[in-house]
This record gives structure tokens, sequence and C-alpha cells, in this order.
């Protein structure tokens, strides 16, 4: 299914919930991430699960194996669609992550597990001169996206400038969901490999995760609206 996650970065509940009335955005898949999660808790799950709103929980863990094994575990039952982990943790971080999940999942749960490649707010330049990895930077995501695929991960983040190149590498069923998105006129603010949604859509993502161009736009649900038109039909603004 091809949804756009929309970021909830909110101090608190309070304000998120607000947020989505006004907006009348009840119900539409949402991406909670460590500014909220580390405020509220799993009840900011459940608050979600019960408008219906489908969830990516986005904690991107990256700790030793054992760590990440059992706070998966402890993740999986709150019964979300998608999780993330860091690829860079290597291929056994990636696989306890793996096992703690399913191990941890209630019978008719499916969570998948996505994997961090290269955060979309570095660039070349970071990778290059800062962390000292040679190469493109799609080079480096893809290389990550074959550890992770290898390792039991469902899927990758990544922006949608690698999709194209990850489903050749990693194969058709293995996901791509992409931040770093952008509404053609807002800003683009620390994100460095921006995209439009139609963009992402031409370059073969499968889902995206939209925050600012939304949450920051004059008009919200207009912003949305937009979103989901590039998205659903290629129309740009
Ligand atoms: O590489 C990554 C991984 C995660 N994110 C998250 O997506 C949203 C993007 O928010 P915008 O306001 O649309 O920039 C945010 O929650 C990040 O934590 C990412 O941007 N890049």
């Amino acid at each position: 299914m091809n949804r756009i996650y929309l970021a909830l970065d909110f101090p608190c509940w309070k304000e998120a919930k607000q947020f989505i009335e006004w907006n009348e955005l009840k119900g539409v898949p949402v991406k909670v991430g460590m500014e909220l999660f580390y405020r509220e808790g799993p009840a900011v799950i459940e608050r979600l699960k019960d408008n219906n709103h489908p969830i990516f929980l986005d904690l991107k863990l990256h700790d030793i194996p054992t760590t990440v094994n059992k706070a998966m575990k402890n993740i999986a039952k709150l019964g979300v669609d998608m999780v993330s982990t860091h690829a860079t943790g290597g291929s056994e971080m990636i696989q306890a992550a793996k096992e703690g999940l399913l191990s941890g999942l209630s019978d008719g749960y499916k969570t998948q597990l996505m994997a961090i490649t290269v955060l979309t707010s570095m660039d070349k330049d970071s990778l290059n001169n800062e962390l000292l990895l040679p190469g493109e930077v799609e080079e480096n995501v893809v290389r990550f996206a074959k550890l992770a695929e290898q390792n039991g991960a469902d899927g990758v983040v990544c922006s949608p400038h690698e999709a194209k190149q990850i489903k050749a590498a990693c194969g058709p069923s293995f996901l791509s969901v992409t931040p770093g998105i952008r509404l053609q006129l807002s800003e683009k603010n620390d994100q460095k490999r921006i995209a439009t949604p139609a963009y992402a859509r031409e370059h073969g993502a499968d889902n995206l995760v939209i925050g600012r161009s939304i949450t920051k736009a004059n008009d919200p649900y207009e912003a949305y609206q937009q979103a989901v038109k590039e998205w659903k039909h290629g129309i740009k603004s």
C-alpha cells in the first residue's frame, strides 16, 4: 500500500491531537518519532490506534545487538505497521532487530522493519569529508540497503533519489520509505536530499514521510491534499 506518513513532530500529544483535529486529518497514516514518543511513551501509540491511524514508529534504534533485540521485542507489542533501526549498526544488529521484532509480535500483527541508510539531512560532503566514507551518496545508500536486505529488513529509509537503484539492487518487494519530501514552495530546512511527492512517485518510492511541508504550511489541510494529489496522480503544484 503506497502511503504518505505525516511526521507528527510535535512536543506533546495535546499539540499533535489539536493539529490533526483542526486540519481534518483524522485517520491519516502518521509517523511518530523521538520527539513525541520520548514525551508521551507507548500511550501515544494507543491513542493514535484508537483513532485508526496507520503508524510508522521511527525510533531509529542503534545499539549493540542484544539491546536492540530486547528493545524491538517490547516495541513489537505496540502493534504498529513499521519500525526503524539504523543499517549502519551492521549485520548482527539488523538480524537482532528482526529477531526481537518477530519474537514480540502478537498473532495477526505484521510489523515491518525499516533500516535507515544515509539520513536525508546528509549529502556527499558529509559522507566524504566528515564520516570519511568515499563514493557517491547513492553507492553508500545502496550498499547499506543490500546489507539491510540480506539481514532481514523489509525495506529501507532513503531519499527518493535512491529509490530506483535500491529496487534494482534488492528486488521489487524490498520497500523504500522516503522522507526529505518538500512541496514546491516549502523550505528545505535541515534536509539535503529533497524531492517533491511527484518526483518520488516517478522514481519508485513506496511510501513517503512528510513533516514540515504540511505541519508548517499556512494551510496544512490544503498542503496535505496537494501532497496526496501529487503522490497519487503525479500532478505538480
Ligand atoms: O533519513 C531520514 C530519516 C528520518 N527522517 C524523519 O522524517 C521526518 C522528516 O520531516 P520533515 O519535516 O519533512 O523534514 C522527520 O521526522 C525525520 O526525523 C528524515 O527526515 N530523514
